[in-house]
Order: structure tokens, then C-alpha cells, then sequence
């Protein structure tokens, strides 16, 4: 055992500005640089489990006052993390507990912004515990079911570069992808980089018959491979259930083609293709509602909002009760958030449909060395822990851009704000858009 004591005797809270391409998505573009928190736990006995969550402000302000709390109390108390952050919670009177139903990941709720930010430190103390019993993280999860996990390539419209005129990302090796030529020929890159072999378009940015277009263009550049749609709930239901019907061939499944469970029930009930969701059911509360009306058949855990890695495994125990499948999407994302979703995936049984990751979109980590997917797949580590190493130099050279002045404005992430240095009078569209 690396050290003897498990009890939390310092946690560190690092937030970063990560460089972004100009992704494109229904509600305007990527920043050229979007937040992510990194929490550090170190144990009495010199152990230091590592997390990664959202990093916008409102997660930090209950980030700090959790990350005091923590002290004192053991790695492996696990649950009583989550006890503490409700008291935490209820003690930060700052915090924002109203609803906010115009974001990409499903109605924004405090409760669900709590376990945003211990998912970071659940992350975090199970390296920690990991690495202090010699297990890796799947292990303390009951065990990996395979040995590598696979991912779909994330494409996404996106243009050559930020229209801020930030530098570094002209040249970022990607190019622009702004048609169906554009989206195939990113695709293949992501197939020559990374041999991924399905795909995911980011779609709700151009009108439905321009990305039916780009889809059609993917089945017949990759036949045969599982190609999947989320345009973030841009369509109404008779859009959603025309491009159903136009694409029904190809599709693997339609993502969130209608905001809320009530419209996509209405898209269910009229089409036979799958459809999942990573906005109607992203907390507990949501699922009774969406399953009982069969309002999808895929959900896409965010392990962040659902609270972590244990709370993963929880949410694809009842999707397996009602047969309904898993699997999960992201955000933008560095290589520690790639780990923790790799060991819990690894350990759901049942996995039939690739993850979803933005990582290859980061040219920019703080690990030691970066993840690779090796014929779209991460392999699953036995290292104990987590499996990554932090590089505290880079932690620090993305924590200094935080904290520079110039860009002060980034640290909250406002895809629509950043649409507007190319578009002035640009604001989040109103749903559905077509
Ligand atoms: O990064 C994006 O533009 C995505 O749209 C992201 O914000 C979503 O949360 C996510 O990838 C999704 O699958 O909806
Ligand atoms: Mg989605």
C-alpha cells in the first residue's frame, strides 16, 4: 500500500482554460478556449487522486467550500461525499437554484450542477483510493467486462478558425467543414488519426436538409458503418420525424432530434429509429416520464451530471430493467475525464453503442502523456488508479491563461457570445429552429 493513511488531508482546485476549435452547434460556436476543473485530493499518506469537471464559475463556487469540507474525511466515503455536498449546497446561498432550460446538456437544475461538481471529486477519490490499494478504478467499480472501450469519431461542422482572430488555431489540422464534402473529409481524418468506425454528427447548425445531405454523403463514403445525428433538440416533431423517415436506412440512431421527453415521445411514437437522448433524461427524476411514454431508447450518460462514476453504473442498472440501452456523450473534455469514462464503461455490462468523446478536439492536455484510441478504442488500464499522470507544468501553463485578464470573459462558456464576433446580432436560436 503506497501510503497508510486514507484520510483527505488537502484538496487542490485548479481551473483551467483549454484551447477549442470553432465547433459549430445549434447554439452558436466553441470559444477559443472553454473552462474545465481540475480537483486534486491528496490524502495524509501522500497519495493524490485526480478529477475533472466543468469549470464555468457557478461550479467552482461550490467547488471551494466543498473542497474544504473534504478535509479530514476518508477517500473512501464515498457516499458521504455526496451527503456533504448536499450541505454544502444548501449552505451556498450564492449559488443560482433556478432553472435554465436553454443549455445543450437538458434543463440545468442546482441539483444537477451539485453533482457536476462531485462527480470531479468522486473522480478524484477513487484514483486516490485506487492508487493507495494498487487497483485500478474499474476494479473498485466491481471489475472490468472488456478490455477496451470504443468510441465513435465526433464530427462536427466547424470552420477554419475562431472568428475572434484568436491565433494557434488556423492551423489546427483539421480545416474547415462547412458541407457534406467537408463533413466526409473529416471523418476520414478521424478514421486515418484515430480508426474510429462510427460516427456522430453534431448537427441543429445548418437547415435538416443540409445535414440529411452530409449523413447520406457519410453511408456512402463508410457503408455500413453506424452513423448517428443530435442536432440538440433544434427540430420540431414534424421535422424530426421527416428526416426519420429520409434517413431511417443509415441511421444507428437520431440524438435528441426534439427538445423535452413530451416531443420526443410524439418522434418515438412515429418512427421506428432509435432515438437517445443526452438532454430529456439527464437526471433520476427524469427517467419514470421518458420511459413510461417511450420517449427514447438510448441514454447518454454525462458522468459528470449524473454525479460520477458509481451513479453511471446506477443509471445503466435501470436502463437495464426497462431495456432501454446505454452509453454516454460528452463535452469538451481533457484526457482525465477520458480515463474516468473509459474504466466505467469498461465495466457496464452491455455496452452496444460507442461513446462519444470530444478528446481528439483538445490538442491541449495536462497528463503526462495523452490517451489513445487505437482502432477507435481506449484500452483499458490496470493501472492503479485512474492510469494518468498529471503534467504539472501544463496544469499550470492553462491554469495561468485562466488567470489572465485578456481572457477573463472565456471563463464562463457562452457558445452563442462567441457567435457573435462573427455574427453580431446573433442570439441562441428559439426552439425548435425548423
Ligand atoms: O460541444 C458541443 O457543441 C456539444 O453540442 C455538447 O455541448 C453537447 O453537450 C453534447 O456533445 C451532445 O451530445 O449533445
Ligand atoms: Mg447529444
Amino acid at each position: 500500500m503506497h501510503g497508510q493513511s486514507l484520510v483527505i488531508a488537502d484538496v487542490r482546485l485548479t481551473p483551467v482554460l483549454v484551447a477549442d476549435p470553432p465547433l459549430l452547434n445549434t447554439q452558436g460556436v466553441h470559444q477559443p478556449y472553454t473552462p474545465r476543473l481540475i480537483v486534486e485530493v491528496v490524502t495524509a499518506g501522500g497519495v493524490v487522486g485526480i478529477g475533472e469537471t466543468y469549470g464555468d464559475s457557478k461550479y467552482l463556487e461550490l467547488a471551494r467550500p466543498l473542497a474544504g469540507r473534504l478535509v479530514g474525511r476518508e477517500v473512501s466515503d464515498l457516499n458521504g461525499l455526496f451527503t456533504l455536498a448536499d450541505d454544502v449546497s444548501v449552505d451556498a446561498a450564492r449559488v443560482d437554484a433556478s432553472v435554465d432550460v436553454g443549455g445543450l446538456r437538458g434543463v440545468q437544475t442546482a441539483d444537477k450542477l451539485r453533482l457536476s461538481v462531485v462527480s470531479g471529486f468522486e473522480v478524484a477519490c477513487l484514483d486516490a483510493l485506487g492508487k493507495a490499494l494498487g487497483l485500478p478504478v474499474h476494479a473498485l467499480l466491481g471489475g472490468k467486462v472488456r478490455e477496451a472501450v470504443e468510441y465513435s469519431a465526433y464530427l462536427f461542422y466547424k470552420w477554419d478558425g475562431h472568428p475572434s482572430g484568436v491565433a494557434s488555431e488556423k492551423d489546427d489540422g483539421w480545416g474547415a467543414a462547412l458541407d457534406p464534402a467537408g463533413i466526409v473529409a473529416q471523418a476520414r481524418l478521424f478514421t486515418e488519426r484515430y480508426g474510429f468506425t462510427s460516427f456522430k454528427l453534431k448537427g441543429g447548425v445548418f437547415p435538416p436538409e443540409e445535414e440529411v445531405a452530409a449523413i447520406r454523403a457519410l453511408a456512402e463514403a463508410f457503408p455500413g458503418l453506424p452513423l448517428r445525428l443530435d442536432p440538440n433538440g433544434a427540430w420540431s416533431v414534424e421535422t424530426s420525424l421527416k428526416v426519420a423517415a429520409e434517413l431511417g436506412d443509415v441511421l444507428e440512431y437520431l440524438e435528441d432530434p426534439a427538445l423535452g421527453t413530451p416531443a420526443m415521445a410524439q418522434v418515438a411514437a412515429g418512427t421506428r429509429v432509435p432515438l437517445a437522448t443526452n438532454m430529456c433524461v439527464t437526471t433520476f427524476e427524469e427517467i419514470p416520464e421518458a420511459f413510461a411514454n417511450g420517449a427514447v431508447q438510448v441514454v447518454l450518460s454525462d458522468h459528470h451530471y449524473w454525479g460520477g462514476l458509481r451513479r453511471t453504473r446506477e443509471l445503466a442498472a435501470v436502463c437495464r430493467t426497462f431495456g432501454v440501452s446505454v452509453s454516454m456523450h460528452s463535452n469538451t473534455h481533457l484526457g482525465i475525464s477520458l480515463a474516468a469514462m473509459t474504466h466505467v464503461a469498461a465495466t457496464v455490462p452491455g455496452l452496444h453503442h460507442a461513446c462519444d468523446s470530444h478528446y481528439p478536439w483538445q490538442a491541449e492536455d495536462i497528463l503526462t502523456s495523452r490517451l489513445r484510441f487505437t482502432d477507435g478504442k481506449v484500452a483499458v488500464t490496470d493501472t492503479p488508479g485512474l492510469g494518468v499522470a498529471l503534467d504539472r507544468d501544463k496544469l499550470a501553463a492553462l491554469h495561468a491563461r485562466w488567470l489572465d485578464d485578456d481572457f477573463r470573459a472565456l471563463r464562463e462558456r457562452d457558445d452563442a457570445a462567441a457567435m457573435r464576433a462573427a455574427d453580431p446580432d446573433w442570439t441562441t436560436p428559439a426552439v425548435p429552429r425548423w
